[in-house]
């Protein structure tokens, strides 16, 4: 049976969690009075439906199911998790708590708030203990931080199973130690919004120059450093000590506003939109987020092939969700979606990641028979020596696809494969590979006979070919 989650308000942030629940295999039921809650929420779920599966290399569980409640006692009662949602005002929040604990006590709450800290939400709270802010970032459904924030009241035992369940979803909780207003993460981007205000205000760059300074310089360096690994790099040779001791008195120079919040006057207001409808307004709402999501899947993606920062908590996540496919046929070696960044000029998926598919395919193959990572550190793998690739159909990001594979041959040295790539949802097929590879000593680098029990797992699977 699945799990439950219950979303209390479906707005940006609430359609995120629900579809983040959804890709991951919960059941999520919503409340939100809103009539047009549905739907926003269908709109985020398209959005995420696309974006998030490409993050993997694997099918994700199957979709839960969705279902938008009349009251906040339905949607909550019996969950295994409540994701409050709903808009910044506390006595709104405090109002739902106590809806949510009325129709059920036990149940886990994490709220969304970016600003107020847990032991404000659980004033009046029936059971306090249930209550910790789970702060996220948008979107939901690719984002993995989440600003985990207890209060002193707050069950430790409630904290642990929330880390468990959001690190299940892919997300990276990060307990943070002791309740602030606007957690961790807002307090920095309070602090950078005061600034880019002032620098609009004062005429000094206009909103595009503040992007541009950001995307084409810090923004880059803190997705996989941070600030402060980043800033010991910066120091030479003698790291923090020495960028500290270089720039620790510049602090005192006349460089930020610090604490000065300029005034949000009609006149700073209209510049501010104008300047952003100026920058970005040719391109919808819809259209920006599109092009936001594909370039958080490339970068996410490229993190992954480092095994750094936001791909390696994707490449964890991925360990926990892919299973090695029993040998039976069809053997289905790979169930995934065309990422974004495997596409050319042309619009469709470059023959090389062609190649990319049917390796990957090939390597679920040798875990099958026992050839995996753990043996390859032992000294023995199988190379492909010959490869002959129809390109039969253009595919598409976005596509889920599929791969069937028949080994044709497996005696001594020899691993045959044919693989039969298809479009998952119509079955269409879109290329074919027909693939050798030898047994080799990693020490020697020439082909050897595989042991005993590899053998013996290569020739059941050529077998179940006659056994069809
Ligand atoms: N938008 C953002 O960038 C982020 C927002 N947050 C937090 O997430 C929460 C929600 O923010 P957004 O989604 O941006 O706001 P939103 O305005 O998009 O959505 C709020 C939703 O709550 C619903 N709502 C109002 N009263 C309700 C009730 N009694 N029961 C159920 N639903 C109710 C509204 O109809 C609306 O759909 C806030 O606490 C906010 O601080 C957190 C991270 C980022
Ligand atoms: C602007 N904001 C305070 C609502 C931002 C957040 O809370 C997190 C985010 O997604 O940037």
């Amino acid at each position: 049976m699945n799990k439950i989650a219950a979303i209390i308000g479906g707005g940006v942030i609430g359609g995120g969690w629900a579809a983040r629940f959804l890709l991951n295999g919960w059941d999520v039921r919503v409340f939100d009075p809103d009539p047009e809650a549905k739907r926003k929420i269908n709109e985020v779920l398209g959005n995420a439906r696309r974006a998030l599966p490409m993050l993997y290399d694997c099918a994700l569980p199957q979709e839960g199911s969705l279902r938008f409640c009349d009251s906040i006692a339905e949607a909550v009662t019996g969950a295994d998790w409540v994701q409050e949602s709903v808009s910044e005002r506390l006595d709104l929040k405090h109002k739902v708590f106590a809806e949510i604990q009325e129709a059920d006590a036990r149940v886990l709450i994490g709220s969304s708030t970016s600003g107020f800290m847990p032991s404000q939400l659980q004033e009046g709270a029936a059971r306090p203990e249930r209550i910790m802010v789970t702060h996220p970032f948008n979107p939901v459904y690719l984002m993995p931080l989440i600003e985990v924030v207890p209060s002193p009241a707050t069950d430790p035992h409630a904290v642990e199973a929330a880390s468990e369940i959001l690190t299940s979803l892919g997300l990276y909780p990060l307990k943070v130690r002791k309740e602030i207003d606007a957690h961790i993460a807002d307090r920095f981007l309070e602090a950078v919004w005061r600034e880019a205000l002032w620098l609009v205000k004062d005429g000094i760059a206009t909103t595009e120059e503040i992007d541009n300074a950001i995307r084409y310089g810090f923004g880059l360096r803190w997705g996989q450093m941070g600030l402060f690994e980043t800033y010991r790099v910066a120091g030479g040779e003698a790291g923090m000590r020495h960028f500290m001791a270089q720039f620790g008195p510049a602090l005192k120079w006349p460089w930020t506003k610090l604490m000065d919040v300029p005034e949000f006057t009609d006149e700073l207001v209209d510049m501010i939109a104008d300047q952003s409808d100026a920058q970005s307004g040719h391109l919808s709402i819809r259209d920006l987020e599109r092009k936001r999501d594909g370039n958080l899947v490339a970068m996410i993606r490229a993190l992954r092939q480092q095994g750094n920062a936001a791909g390696r908590l994707v490449n964890e996540h991925q360990r926990t969700v892919f299973e090695v496919p029993a040998p039976a046929l069809p053997l289905i070696t790979q169930d995934r979606v065309i990422p974004v960044d495997w596409t050319d000029m042309n619009g469709h998926m470059n023959e090389g990641r062609y190649g990319q598919i049917f390796s990957d395919a090939a390597e679920v193959v040798m875990a099958m028979v026992g050839a995996d990572e753990e043996y390859v550190a032992r000294g023995m793998s199988y190379f492909t020596v010959e490869t002959t690739v129809k390109y039969l159909a253009e595919t598409h990001a976005g596509e889920r696809v599929v791969v069937e594979t028949e080994v044709t041959e497996g005696a001594g040295k020899k691993l045959r494969c044919f693989h039969t790539m298809k479009r998952k949802n119509d079955g269409e097929v879109m290329a074919t590979c027909d693939q050798l590879m030898l047994h080799v000593s990693l020490e020697t680098r020439r082909t050897c006979v595989p042991p005993e029990d590899v053998a013996a797992r290569v020739t059941r699977l050529a077998a179940l070919n006659g056994e069809a």
